[in-house]
């Protein structure tokens, strides 16, 4: 059996990071995600004037209930799109002029509906170059908050975003959804508004939210369910047992879903109170699977399916086209250059077994990418096996990735 130490959860992190900067008080959060993204997110509040201290396995942040201590300032996001769309939200309910801008990747990917729903409540904010993406500027000076209607159909991180807000206006916000994907992650933003004090309720399509505003507390971060997919696919294709300690029933992340998927397929999986183990049983069986809630799993399973008895396809997420590559895209092409037949549609992909020949990845920047086929390289025969034209970009979510995933690697020797 091989334990495996996964790093803390991205979402959660940077959730926390924005509630504890809205918070009344000083909070603690304890095993954060030290990545390119989470740290892009301590530096951006940094720049708003938020006092946050990292120690290694504990960061501090002092709360500001009214809103940056900044009255200006120019705030760059990286490729974090939790950064970019949470941070501006955060900074449109205090007082100032601030500027956000992003990456070149992450330039790329919408927004529009977010900032349409921050005009709609009165916010003066502008597109600087193509509408509906960053660089934005926003003129700052509170929010008053009331009805809103918002399609999360292309990013849930819209709908948290406002959800989050919510606290912080005069009077709340009511948000009624017209379409939303990747819907575990609101959940997960509930959760963690109640643990910082706050009262949002959910009926269906209709989020109602109070001005409470947020008390700050001492958070422990769970372990990354996405991250963990590796490891728990890896499991599944090679025949051996991996245990994720910190990750069982009672954590927030959708993506722990994927240990379902690979039951499905033939793995023995077992989700404890407190850790998740997955254990390989030789059989990986084709099947057709709905990735709508879990789809940063996609590419996860696109890397294993050729070692499946049978077709593998996966439907409905039509949003990982709009994620740091497009997904469906970046997967065909790559299973492709492994010689694996494949099949793509607007929402959908069909990967056919196969023995994938060693090949690069082309991983347009993209740490998914990375860390999916480096799970496909476990059963890829013939030298160089596979090797990625970036593979640095696993920075990103877990800086760490090669060397863990080498140690994980060897100890099967
Ligand atoms: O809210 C979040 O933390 C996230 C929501 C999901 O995005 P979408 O809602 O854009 O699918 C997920 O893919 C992303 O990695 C993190
Ligand atoms: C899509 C992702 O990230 P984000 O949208 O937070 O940039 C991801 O981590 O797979």
């Amino acid at each position: 059996m091989t334990v495996i130490d996964i790093p803390g959860s991205k979402s959660v992190t940077a959730r926390a990071l924005f509630l504890a900067a809205a918070a009344d008080g000083t909070t603690t959060l304890v095993r954060p995600l030290a990545s390119d993204d989470t740290e892009g997110f301590a530096e951006g509040l940094t720049a708003l004037g938020y006092e946050v201290e990292r120690t290694p396995h504990t960061w501090r942040v002092q709360g500001r209930p009214a809103g940056p201590a900044a009255a200006t300032a120019d705030v760059h996001c990286r490729d974090g799109a939790t950064t970019a769309r949470f941070l501006p939200t955060l900074a449109a309910a205090g007082h100032g002029d601030f500027r956000f801008d992003a990456s070149a990747q992450m330039r790329r990917r919408p927004l529009g509906p977010l900032t349409g729903a921050l005009r709609a409540l009165g916010v003066d904010l502008r597109h600087e170059e193509a509408e509906g993406h960053h660089p934005l500027r926003i003129a700052a000076a509170g929010i008053k908050g009331g009805d809103l209607t918002l399609d999360a159909g292309q990013s849930s991180q819209y709908l948290t975003a406002l959800l989050m807000l919510g606290p912080l206006t005069a009077e709340g916000l009511r948000i009624t959804v017209t379409d939303l994907v990747s819907e575990p992650y609101v959940e997960i933003t509930l959760a963690m508004m109640r643990a910082f004090g706050a009262g949002p309720t959910r009926d269906g399509r209709v989020f109602t939210v109070p001005p409470t505003g947020y008390r700050a507390t001492t958070y422990a971060v769970e372990p990354d369910a996405s991250t963990s997919s590796y490891f728990f696919a890896a499991a599944a294709l090679t025949g051996r047992e991996v245990t994720v300690p910190g990750l069982g029933t009672g954590a927030l992340q959708g993506d722990l879903a994927f240990a379902d998927v690979l039951r499905r397929m033939g793995a023995d999986v077992d989700i404890a109170a407190d850790r998740t183990t997955v254990r390989g049983t030789g059989r990986l069986r084709g099947l057709t699977v709905n990735m709508r809630d879990i789809s940063d799993t996609m590419p996860t399973l696109a890397a294993i399916a050729p070692f499946a008895d049978g077709p593998v396809r996966i439907e409905d997420v039509a949003n990982t086209r709009v994620k740091e590559c497009d997904r469906l895209d970046a997967c065909a092409e790559n299973l492709r250059r492994l010689g694996i037949t494949v099949h793509t549609g607007p929402d959908w992909i069909e990967i056919h077994p196969g023995t994938p020949r060693p090949a690069e990845i082309a991983t347009h920047g993209d740490h998914r990418i990375v860390m999916s086929f480096a799970v496909t390289g476990l059963r890829t025969p013939g030298a160089p096996g596979i090797t990625f034209d970036d593979p640095g970009c696993v920075r990103k979510t877990f800086p760490a990735f090669h060397e863990v995933f080498a140690a994980f690697r060897d100890d099967a020797r």
